[in-house]
């Protein structure tokens, strides 16, 4: 996808990827590719296959044919799950579901290597700079059912980016989500991007976002899908914590 900058490691690759669902057809013969520090913004009509894409790229979907490479390693064999945060589109909890915000928010932490292992002060402080981030510190220790879709929402976003992974993936992030923390909320993946090595991919039916933030002219396209890039080289923040440069 980003033909002109090479000079960082893939990140995701896709070659010559083909996938349907029974017989019907969403991508044939798609190419790309996601270097380190990029911005992908995927913007496509109801139905293009923006969510699709994504899904195969957290493996929850196979290809039909071709190959998907996350860090340079097909996605069959990639085991570095924790370098990854993945938000789908439309989350909920059942009300009934029992466990607190700041629960949900540490189960970002696990992987199988930490699954029994106790979470140090370290961690700790990190899944509180995650809520900082997200402004839901003062939910921390409520039932996440019993939250509004928007807190919800707010969660999912603190749980994917509690380890600071170095991919985020991100379908329709703010649906359901204010005016104020939607602007606080691009603010930060903005810093993020431009000051902290991360790099993403997000689906938005916001046009005049994407295009205001990652330029007007898609640097790809897959059938109906257009992919709006944008790279950094800007300098890296030495702070660890996710909300220094946006958030007072
Ligand atoms: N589980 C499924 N089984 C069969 N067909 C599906 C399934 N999920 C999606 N599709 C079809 O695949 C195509 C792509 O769907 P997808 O959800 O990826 O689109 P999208 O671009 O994310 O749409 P939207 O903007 O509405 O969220 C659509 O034609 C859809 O009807």
């Amino acid at each position: 996808m980003n033909t002109i900058d090479t000079c960082h490691e893939q990140v995701i690759s896709l070659e010559h990827v083909g996938f349907g669902y029974e017989g019907q057809q969403v991508f044939q013969d798609v190419n790309f590719t996601v270097y380190e520090r990029d911005f992908v913004g995927v913007i496509g009509t109801n139905g293009a296959g923006k969510t699709t894409l994504l899904r195969l790229l957290v493996g929850l979907l196979r290809p039909s044919s071709g190959e998907v490479k996350l860090f340079g390693t097909p996605i069959q064999r990639f085991k570095e799950w924790e370098r990854i945060g993945y938000v789908p589109q439309k989350n909920s909890f059942n009300p009934l579901f029992p466990a607190t915000v700041m629960e949900v928010v540490q189960s970002g932490m696990y992987n199988r290597s930490r699954l029994f292992r106790r979470l140090t002060k370290e961690d700790i402080n990190q899944s509180k700079d995650a809520l900082r981030a997200m402004r839901i510190e003062d939910l921390a220790h409520k039932r996440i059912g019993q939250l509004s879709g928007g807190q919800q929402q707010r969660v999912f976003l603190a749980r994917a980016m509690v380890n600071k992974p170095e991919l985020l993936i991100l379908d329709e992030p703010t649906v359901g989500i204010d005016a104020q923390t939607q602007k606080e909320f691009f603010n930060l993946l903005q810093h993020l991007h431009e000051h902290h090595h991360m790099t993403f991919i997000m689906v938005s039916h916001d046009l005049d976002l994407v295009n205001s933030w990652l330029g007007s002219d898609p640097k790809g396209t897959c059938g109906k899908l257009n992919f709006y890039v944008k790279h950094s080289h800007n300098v890296e923040c030495v702070e660890p914590d996710l909300t220094h440069g946006v958030l007072s």
